[in-house]
């Protein structure tokens, strides 16, 4: 028995030294390992205090777990250092975000849809309630998740005329649920709300400007920075808390929303997009969009 134990350890040293040979071996053949890149940049302006929370997820910004969870770490931090403001843009030229990321919905894990739609829950939530201005630079596409993410804001202000933006889920076969409905509806009204969601319609930004879908149309991301500074500027003399109070009774309905139907929130989102037939739909939305 001491024998075989002997040569059963002898045997692990060996191959225990064998594997810290080859492991060295392969570090020197390998690459330095690729920096890691944020998702979510923020940069605060020393004069103004304002900060640009830049959403950096090539090449659409699709909104997956991760670049939500870092985005909704960037507000909680904004929140604690008592931010003056927040600029909500995109490093893309041409996308502000894509909406939600369609690979997170498709083909996945139960445990995994539950994080994403929990994680999109919350980071909504806080971007939606947050203390300080926030304003979106919208210098691209927003469609669907990418437009409730401008609406969430305070103002918008959009590159224009070729990009668009707008809650087209039903054109995909699925449905918004009603906390981006009170978003929309509280920006443009009922009755614009029902034909935009009901026929998915994503609007130009001279179509946004003229249903009040946006604030502002710009003509490049400098001029959309500026306009956001500017909206930014005027809270300097407004007191905090009476601004924070008054935006939290605007937007109680949202806020409330969201409080009170977490959890049915979370599993009617799971019930409906792991149906079959939901599921056979973002497949061939998938695909479509590979095709392009
Ligand atoms: C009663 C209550 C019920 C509640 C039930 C809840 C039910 C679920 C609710 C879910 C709500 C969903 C919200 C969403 O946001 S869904 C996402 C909708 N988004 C879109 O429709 C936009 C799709 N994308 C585009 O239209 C274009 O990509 C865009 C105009 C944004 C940019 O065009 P561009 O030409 O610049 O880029 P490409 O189209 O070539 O795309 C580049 C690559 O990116 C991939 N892509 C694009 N969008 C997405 C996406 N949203 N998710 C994942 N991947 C995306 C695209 O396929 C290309 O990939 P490849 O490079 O691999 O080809």
């Amino acid at each position: 028995m001491a024998v075989v134990y002997r040569s059963w350890k002898a045997l692990t040293q060996n191959a225990i030294l064998t594997r810290s040979v080859s492991n060295s071996l392969r570090l020197y053949s390998q690459k330095p390992p690729a920096p890691v890149v944020p998702l979510v940049n923020v940069e605060v302006d020393d004069k103004s205090g304002v900060a640009v929370v830049t959403l950096n997820r090539p090449p659409v910004n699709s909104l997956n777990t991760p670049l939500l969870t870092e985005l909704g770490a960037a507000i909680k931090n904004l929140e604690d250092n008592k931010s003056r403001g927040m600029i909500l843009t995109s490093s893309s030229d041409t996308v502000f975000s894509a909406g939600l990321d369609i690979l997170e919905m498709y083909n996945t894990p139960k445990d995994q849809l539950s994080a994403f739609w929990t994680t999109l829950q919350s980071t909504w939530l806080s971007l939606y309630r947050s203390s300080f201005p926030t304003v979106a630079a919208i210098n691209g596409h927003s469609p669907a998740g990418g437009c409730l993410l401008a609406l969430s804001c305070e103002y918008r202000v959009m590159v224009g005329p070729k990009f668009s933006i707008g809650l087209n889920e039903t054109q995909l076969g699925i449905v918004a649920p009603p906390w981006f409905v009170i978003c929309m509806r509280d920006v443009i009204g009922h009755r614009q709300t029902e034909l935009a969601l009901t026929t998915g319609r994503l609007f130009s930004a001279p179509e946004a400007l003229k249903i009040g879908l946006i604030d502002s149309m710009v003509s490049n991301k400098a001029e959309a920075m500026a306009e956001a500074q500017k909206f930014i500027t005027q809270f300097a003399k407004i007191p905090p808390l009476a601004r924070k109070l008054t935006k939290e009774s605007v937007r109680g309905e949202g806020i409330r929303y969201m409080e009170d139907n977490m959890i049915d929130d979370l599993q009617i989102f799971m019930d409906l997009v792991t149906q079959p037939k939901i599921q056979k739909g973002l497949e061939m939305y998938l695909a479509t969009l590979k095709k392009k």
